[in-house]
């Protein structure tokens, strides 16, 4: 069976926080996502609220809960209390933990699960007590050990960090080393009992590949490439519209 594939609106809260006004609608972008096929929708609310904001999340939850019940929801991020409290009144289907220090642009890297085993077992635990799938961000390159470690902690899913894989776009080489690391600890995780996940940069154009490499991904969570393409190949039909707009 193929991947599941999560969209990540954060790209799309980003366009909309650029103005106090209502659109683009993060709801309804949700909406065309699941309608289009998409198996569930991810956000990855930071503390400042700089893409997703936290009152964004209920509407989410309702969105999926009253007209596509079949799709799942997954939020990311670190696990302060706060965010523990969002997530828990957000009820999603799965949590992914990601190691972000709030001042970070992005997420780029994975828990050092030996390190922060003991950081992280409760943690999951209070989780998956609430009835929610954990997934634990992981580096492309997670030792035998570490992925041991991940596993200790009773999480069921590691998500692959393929940032780097996603970043050498333009050198088939280091694409190749690096979709060789993911493939090795993505075997490591799945021969440890875990489940797989991967995101970050991925593509249309470097997403075959993955799969091929890593045979049993579960899921893959794309924001910021998706979000690209949907502007580029919506964008004459919208220029469209609004020229007939100034002729009616
Ligand atoms: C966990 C992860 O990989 C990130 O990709 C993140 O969820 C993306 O968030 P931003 O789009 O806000 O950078
Ligand atoms: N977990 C990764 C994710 O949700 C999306 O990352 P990106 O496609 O925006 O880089």
């Amino acid at each position: 069976m193929s991947a599941k594939l999560s969209v990540n609106l954060n790209a799309v809260a980003m366009l909309r926080n650029r103005r106090d006004l209502p659109w683009p609608s993060v709801t309804n972008l949700g909406r065309i996502v699941l309608e289009a096929g998409a198996h569930g929708l991810t956000v990855h609310p930071r503390p400042d609220q700089r893409h997703i904001r936290f009152s964004d999340l209920p509407h989410l939850r309702a969105l999926i809960d009253d007209e596509f019940p079949q799709a799942e929801f997954n939020i990311e991020g670190y696990p302060s209390e706060d965010f523990l409290d969002l997530v828990e009144r957000s009820e999603p289907e799965q949590v992914t933990l990601v190691p972000d220090d709030p001042a970070q642009a992005t997420s780029d890297h994975g828990w050092p699960f030996e390190r922060q085993g003991n950081f992280l077992r409760p943690v999951v635990a209070r989780l998956k007590k609430g009835g929610m799938r954990v997934s634990l961000f992981c580096d492309p390159d997670a030792s035998e050990a570490e992925i041991a470690a991940a596993r200790d902690t009773g999480a069921d899913r590691v998500e692959l960090y393929t940032g780097p894989y996603g970043g050498s776009y333009d050198d088939s080489a280091k694409a190749a080393i690096e979709l060789e690391k993911l493939a090795k600890t993505a075997a490591l995780a799945r021969a440890a009992g875990l489940g797989v996940n991967a995101g970050h940069d991925l593509t249309v154009d470097n997403l075959p590949a993955l799969a091929r490499a890593v045979p049993n991904l579960a899921e893959v969570s794309i924001g910021h490439g998706l979000t690209a393409d949907a502007l580029e190949f919506g964008m004459a039909e919208t220029v469209r519209r609004f020229l007939a707009a100034l002729q009616s």
